[in-house]
C-alpha cells in the first residue's frame, strides 16, 4: 500500500498548493489522477519523487517511508541532451533486474534509437523516456501524462504495457487529460480539487465521476458559450 498522510506543499510560505492531500493506493493496481489545470496533479507527483520538500505530511509504502529509489518517473516534459542518440540516452539507465531487450522494444515503439533525439518528435520523445523508466523496472510508476503526443497506436500500446505493468505487480499512478484514457486502464480514478483529493472512485463507480465533471462543466457553460460566440 501506498499511503499519503495529510501531505503539504507549497512553492512560496503564504500559499499551499496541496492543502493536506490523503491518499491510500492498493499495490499491484493502476490508479489515475484527473483534477482542473493547476488543480496541483504535477506537484503531488514531484512531491511523491521528491522533487519538491513538503511542508508536512508523509508518505509511505508499505510501511517504510517511500524512498526514490523504488520509483520510475516520467516527467510531463521531457529533455534530452541532443547530439545523444535514443540507444545513448538508455545506456544512462541501469537495467533493474530484467533483461531489457532494447531491439525488441525498438520495434515495437517504432522507435530510431540510432538517431539523435534533436531530431525525435514529441511522440518519439516520450516513447523514448517512457522506455528509459519502463528499463529500470521499479515497483512503482509514476506516469504524468504519458499519453500526451502519442498517434493512436502507441496510444494503444501503451494501454496495453499498462495493463502488463499491473499483471506483473506494479503500482501505477497516472495523469492525463483525456478521461476516457484513464476509465479504460485505470482500477482507480482520484479526483483532485482546490489542492485535496476531494474523492476516489473504483472502477464499477466511474460512472459517477463522469456526471459530476460533465455537470460542473455544463454549469459552468450555461449561457457563457452563446454570449461569447
Ligand atoms: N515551480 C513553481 N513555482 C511556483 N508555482 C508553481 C510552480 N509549479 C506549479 N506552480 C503552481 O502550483 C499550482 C499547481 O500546479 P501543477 O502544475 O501542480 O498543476 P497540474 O494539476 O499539474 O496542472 P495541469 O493540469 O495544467 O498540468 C498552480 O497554481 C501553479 O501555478
Amino acid at each position: 500500500m501506498l499511503t499519503i498522510e495529510n501531505l503539504k506543499v507549497g512553492y512560496d510560505k503564504e500559499k499551499d498548493v496541496l492543502k493536506g492531500i490523503c491518499l491510500s493506493m492498493e499495490t499491484g493496481k493502476i490508479h489515475g489522477l484527473v483534477g482542473l489545470n493547476g488543480a496541483g496533479k504535477t506537484t503531488l507527483l514531484n512531491a511523491l519523487y521528491s522533487f519538491i520538500r513538503p511542508q508536512s505530511g508523509t508518505i509511505l509504502y508499505d510501511g517504510s517511508l517511500l524512498k526514490r529509489k523504488e520509483i520510475g518517473y516520467l516527467e510531463s516534459e521531457n529533455y534530452f541532451y541532443p547530439y545523444m542518440t535514443g540507444n545513448e540516452y538508455l545506456n544512462l539507465f541501469p537495467s533493474g533486474g530484467t533483461n531489457f531487450d532494447t531491439e525488441s522494444w525498438q520495434k515495437l515503439l517504432s522507435l530510431p534509437l540510432g538517431e539523435i533525439t534533436e531530431n525525435y518528435s514529441t511522440g518519439m520523445r516520450k516513447k523514448l523516456a517512457l522506455l528509459a523508466v519502463l528499463k529500470m523496472n521499479k515497483p512503482i510508476l509514476i506516469l504524468d501524462e504519458p499519453y500526451n503526443g502519442l498517434d493512436l497506436e502507441s496510444a494503444h500500446l501503451l494501454t496495453l504495457i499498462l495493463s502488463r505493468l499491473r499483471e506483473n505487480g506494479k503500482t501505477v499512478f497516472v495523469t492525463s487529460h483525456i478521461y476516457e484514457t484513464l476509465t479504460t486502464v485505470c482500477d482507480y480514478i482520484h479526483y483532485m480539487k482546490d489542492g485535496i483529493i476531494a474523492s476516489s472512485y473504483p472502477k464499477e463507480r466511474f460512472g459517477e465521476l463522469q456526471e459530476i465533471l460533465r455537470t460542473t462543466v455544463k454549469q459552468r457553460a450555461d449561457g457563457a458559450i452563446e454570449q461569447l460566440l
